[in-house]
């Protein structure tokens, strides 16, 4: 009974770990989750199919580590942020299906809220900012779409959530309706200062407070799985949301700690510690973690597109036939032949432009397949530099660490090395690349009694390698204006 199960419902796929008490990996399960597009701009997912591949993969990663839900002493549960679930208690079905935290739908609707001059409120006590990525403006969408469902919504007949808040909802048997503060703190409902849900916010976004989870620590008692799910009851002792989970992964406790995951989006988290620092630069004051009803702040820089661009050179423009031939390609191309600014879903931090739409500029008739694998890579490292630049002006007190980064982009050295090279300082790679998942599995386990405290998790962290510059300031500086220069012409806002 020493084992932990660790679940990750990502953007684009469910996947599920058996760990031991050292946390080392026993066995994995993935399954890639199909995305929903209706129309220009909107992006949903069915979480009735979210649930049939968490279930299938539990169930996989159990058998491939030959234990049985009986082994399993603790649960932890990281996912997607933001995606907004909205289900009927009494069934606990999905009243429509899930819109996806890329989804842009709601742009018009923050638009009117920040004209009217709400965001100076929103971003005291959430820490965010008016814009469709969060939750808040999508559950109101929701909402609006059938008068019925906000009067049902009063009277506690429905329940909404993030897919943690959900997939607990389901794995409890209905039992429990809980998210956590770090998975509440996305949702532009919660504030971080009093660590509660926000009437003002509510009242804001006309939602009421009878559909709301109860908000736990990132390592609590989440509840226990119903035996019809998996024929036991395990305890379900951790969960938060990926980015967060993800910093906990890379063991980045101390303030001035940063870590950057390089997914579908990239999400670079400064760890601040105590200080909840109001960002001026356009960046998030989140939640890393909440442990002992103790919140630890941070500064978040969330940007929508970064493997995504990659997905894009194999699915739309099929340059490459999977997703580790970016490398080949994009090493037969030139640094800054051609600019990409992959606005694909518009523009997050620090620009945060719903309505921008992706550019390339600078071709010419020598242009080839391989500029534009090299123009996604660089991407990644343009967008970076501008969030590290803006932490750095938030925080110029904060001392901050080298670079820890990891996720599915990460096994590209290439990626690694041009990153370096635009922020002229050191990248670090650890060992275990499945940081967010460890993370989530560290959390159970801590809450278990089976894992150490942080300071003793943290010495366990290992380095697979480290990136150092290899760029001229003033060449780097010439690929930064360039950039510069392509975001400026591809905002619709000034
Ligand atoms: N070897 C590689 N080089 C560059 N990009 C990669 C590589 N392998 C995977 N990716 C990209 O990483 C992303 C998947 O990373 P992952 O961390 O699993 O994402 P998510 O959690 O957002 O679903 C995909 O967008 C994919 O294009
Ligand atoms: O599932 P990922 O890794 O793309 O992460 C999604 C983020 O949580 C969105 O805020």
């Amino acid at each position: 009974m020493s084992f932990i199960l660790a679940i990750d419902q990502g953007t684009t796929s469910a996947r599920a770990l058996v760990y031991d008490a050292a946390l080392n990996v026993l066995a994995s399960a993935q399954e890639e989750l199909p995305q929903i597009y209706p129309a220009d701009g909107w992006v949903e997912h069915d979480a009735e199919v979210i649930w049939s591949l968490v279930q299938s993969t539990v169930k996989s990663a159990l058998d491939k580590a030959g234990k049985t839900p009986s082994d399993i002493a603790a649960i932890g549960i990281t996912n997607q942020r933001e995606t907004v679930v909205l289900w009927d208690r009494e069934t606990g079905k999905p009243v429509g299906h899930a819109i996806v935290w890329q989804d842009r739908r709601t742009a018009e609707t923050c638009r009117k809220l920040k004209a009217d001059g709400a965001e100076p409120m929103v971003q005291e006590q959430t820490g965010l900012l008016l814009d469709p990525y969060f939750s808040g403006s999508k559950l109101a969408w929701m909402l609006d779409q059938d008068r019925g469902l906000r009067t049902r919504a009063s009277k506690g007949e429905l329940a909404f959530g993030t897919i943690d808040s959900f997939l607990i909802y389901r794995l409890t048997g209905g039992k429990r309706h809980v998210t956590d503060a770090s998975n509440a703190c996305r949702t532009l409902l919660f504030d971080i200062g009093t660590q509660d849900w926000s009437d003002d916010l509510l009242k804001l976004f006309n939602i009421p407070s009878a559909l709301l989870p109860e908000v736990l620590d990132c390592a609590d008692d989440f509840g226990t799985t119903d035996p019809s799910v998996f024929g036991a009851s395990v305890p379900i002792l951790g969960c938060a949301g990926d980015q967060h989970a993800a910093t906990i992964g890379q063991a980045c406790f101390a303030p001035g700690m940063v870590k950057a995951t390089y997914g579908t989006g990239l999400f670079a988290v400064l760890n601040t510690g105590s200080e909840r620092i109001q960002s001026k630069n356009r960046l998030l004051t989140t939640l890393a973690y909440r442990l002992d009803g103790k919140p630890t702040y941070a500064l978040e820089g969330s940007v929508f597109i970064a493997g995504a661009a990659v997905q894009w050179l194999r699915d739309g423009l099929k340059l490459i036939e999977s997703a580790p031939q970016v490398n080949d390609l994009a090493n037969r191309g030139v640094r800054g032949a051609i600019t990409l600014v992959p606005a694909f879903v518009g523009l997050g931090a620090p620009y945060w432009d719903p309505d921008a739409r992706g550019a390339i500029y600078g071709i010419t008739r020598d242009t080839g397949p391989e500029d534009f694998a090299h123009a996604v890579l660089e991407s990644v490292a343009f967008q970076t530099r501008d969030l590290l630049d803006a932490m750095a002006r938030d925080w110029p007190e904060g001392e901050r660490s080298v670079l820890r980064v990891d996720g599915g982009m990460t096994q590209s050295d290439l990626t690694l090395q041009l990153l370096a090279d635009i922020l002229d300082a050191p990248v670090e790679r650890p060992n275990d690349l499945e940081t967010t998942v460890k993370g989530a599995a560290y959390l159970a386990g801590l809450k278990a009694g089976l894992c150490p405290d942080l300071e003793t998790f943290a010495s366990t962290w290992q380095k697979d390698a480290e990136f150092t510059p290899h760029l001229d300031e003033e060449t780097r500086q010439f690929h930064m204006d360039r950039w510069h220069d392509a975001v400026k012409r591809t905002l619709t806002t000034t």
